[in-house]
């Protein structure tokens, strides 16, 4: 997951697409970019680090104009250390084209090769977004005559790019003089909504992965663009929306309620803070059936995504809740930073314990997912070092056991605790005297229960189910060997890996 922002305004646009990354910065710790338009010309600046480290007073000064977008980036494709593949990517032709892409292309290696076969266009990055922008500007170049452009124009081109382009994709894009271009894969995998605000030069148009960055700037969140649509915002802030794509489905990723998103963002109409509660609920039958609610003396967070699960879960077995953890707050998430020997040094550097909550008593710690494990294994061995009895883990998400290939970092299916294992050996690897996890029906109606136009979810890192129904595990293992970074977390090896049979 990446994060992305997009704004047609009256006035400079610079300080709030800053705001709207600094409200992202969650989604993604690696890289950040921002440019702005001012009459035909493009000015960009792209960096490793984190929002504030990229842009000082002088970058920011160098972004004038009334229009513009920006990205904060978490690798899921490409090269993870490469400034070069920092968003957002620029084409010259047609018009002159920047893009940001929050998601995951599965079919870019075959894109890239049609690119430069058949289309001529050079692609100087390993990365899936670039491949995304270089379709766009060929099939913009294509519906287009002459210098004018019309919404009609840019929504066939639209049509044109969900034609060829697989995989999960959020987009925000500037199309030189004249406007912004905005649409979303046609399962809406992956958050992307629209809102307005008013300065005192007049209207602003926003969009944005997910409401707290509309919210946080001021703004006013009008919808969720839906899935397949595309919306284009013309210089003078007028939206022009049409559905593009031929079949679609609302089917979001899960993992963005689990974990991703903020809590106080809402996605697609469901709270997040909502559903991690709702979470918290249903994990509290499971942990009933294993652990006897007085054999538990307290209840202890995995800060920081974990916290409305486990007050929750909390509230309903009736036992205190207490933060045994604190959280060092200029650390940023481990889950999404990019290696493995970072991530652990990083637990211990990020959460210290409390000992006096956890000497002689029983702990229930609780975490939001388990997915390479690096976190629960320190954190089970910090709660027995601060002398805890015993150490029960429960997760409010189910066992993480399949490879993620939607803009998630979960590519290979051995670095996975849960893969090609029981709970009890994942027990065993973590240390702790019960583990209890969520089962992913339970996880599945507990969020599905908050909406009414979602048909369901793209729980693939849960069930193995691929909703573009066109990944097998050679396409999982071709999209591996195509990460650069991909060794860094041990060799891939998919020969255990078994995807359920999608006509059971
Ligand atoms: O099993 P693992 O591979 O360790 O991954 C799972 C952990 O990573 C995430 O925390 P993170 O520190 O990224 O963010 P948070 O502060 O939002 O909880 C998540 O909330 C789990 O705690
Ligand atoms: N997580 C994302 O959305 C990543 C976007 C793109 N695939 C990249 O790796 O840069
Ligand atoms: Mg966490």
């Amino acid at each position: 997951m990446c994060g992305i922002v997009g704004v047609v305004s009256k006035a400079p646009v610079n300080q709030l697409i800053y705001d709207g990354l600094l409200l992202l910065q969650h989604r993604g710790q690696d890289a950040a970019g921002i440019v702005t338009q001012q009459g035909h010309k493009f000015y960009m600046h792209k960096a490793k680090g984190m929002v504030k480290d990229v842009f000082r007073t002088r970058n920011m000064r160098a972004l004038p104009g009334n229009v513009g977008l920006g990205q904060v980036r978490y690798p899921t494709a490409g090269n993870a250390y490469s400034e070069d593949e920092a968003q957002p990517f620029y084409v010259n032709a047609p018009f002159g084209l920047v893009l940001s892409h929050n998601g995951n292309l599965t079919n870019a290696a075959e894109l890239k090769t049609e690119l430069f076969n058949t289309d001529h266009r050079h692609i100087n990055t390993e990365s899936d977004s670039e491949v995304l922008l270089n379709v766009l500007a060929h099939e913009l170049e294509k519906t287009t005559r002459g210098l004018s452009l019309t919404p009609a124009d840019v929504f066939a081109a639209v049509r044109g790019v969900h034609k060829r382009i697989k995989g999960s994709y959020a987009v925000v894009a500037l199309i030189a003089g004249h406007g912004m271009l905005a649409f979303r894969d046609p399962f809406g995998i992956r958050p992307l909504c629209i809102g307005h605000g008013e300065n005192e030069a007049g209207l602003t148009v926003m969009v944005a992965s997910e409401s707290v960055a509309l919210e946080g700037t001021l703004h006013q969140l009008d919808r969720d663009i839906e899935p397949g649509e595309a919306v284009f915002v013309d210089l003078n802030g007028v939206v022009h929306a049409q559905q593009c794509a031929e079949k679609t489905e609302l089917k979001p990723c899960i993992f963005e309620f689990v974990y991703l998103a903020r809590p106080d963002s809402v996605l697609d109409g469901i709270s997040v803070y909502q559903a991690r509660l709702n979470l918290g609920e249903t994990l509290a039958k499971r942990v009933i059936s294993t652990v006897p609610p007085n054999e538990i003396d307290v209840i202890i967070p995995i800060p920081e995504s974990s916290r409305p699960s486990a007050s929750q879960l909390a509230h309903l077995l009736g036992i205190p809740y207490r933060e045994g953890f604190v959280k060092n707050r200029y650390v940023g998430r481990t889950f999404i930073m990019p290696g493995q020997g970072v991530r652990k040094k990083s637990v211990r550097q990020k959460l210290n314990a409390i000992a006096s909550e956890f000497k002689g008593r029983n702990v229930l710690l609780v975490d939001d997912s388990i997915v390479r494990g690096t976190t629960s294994r320190e954190i089970v061995q910090m709660a027995r070092d601060a002398g805890a009895k015993k150490v029960y883990l429960a997760s409010a998400a189910p066992p993480v056991r399949f490879p993620n290939v939607y803009g998630i970092d979960m590519p290979t299916p051995n670095e996975l605790v849960a893969h090609d294992r029981t709970v009890e050996e994942i027990r065993q690897v973590i240390g702790c005297d019960a583990l209890i996890y969520q089962d992913v029906e339970g996880m599945k109606r507990a969020i599905g229960s908050l909406s009414k136009k979602i048909n369901g979810f793209d729980a693939s890192c849960f069930d193995g189910v691929y909703i573009t129904g066109d990944i097998t595990v050679e396409t999982i293992a071709k999209m591996n060997a195509q990460r650069v970074d991909s060794s860094e977390d041990g060799d891939v090896d998919v020969s255990r890996l078994a995807l359920p049979n999608p006509q059971e």
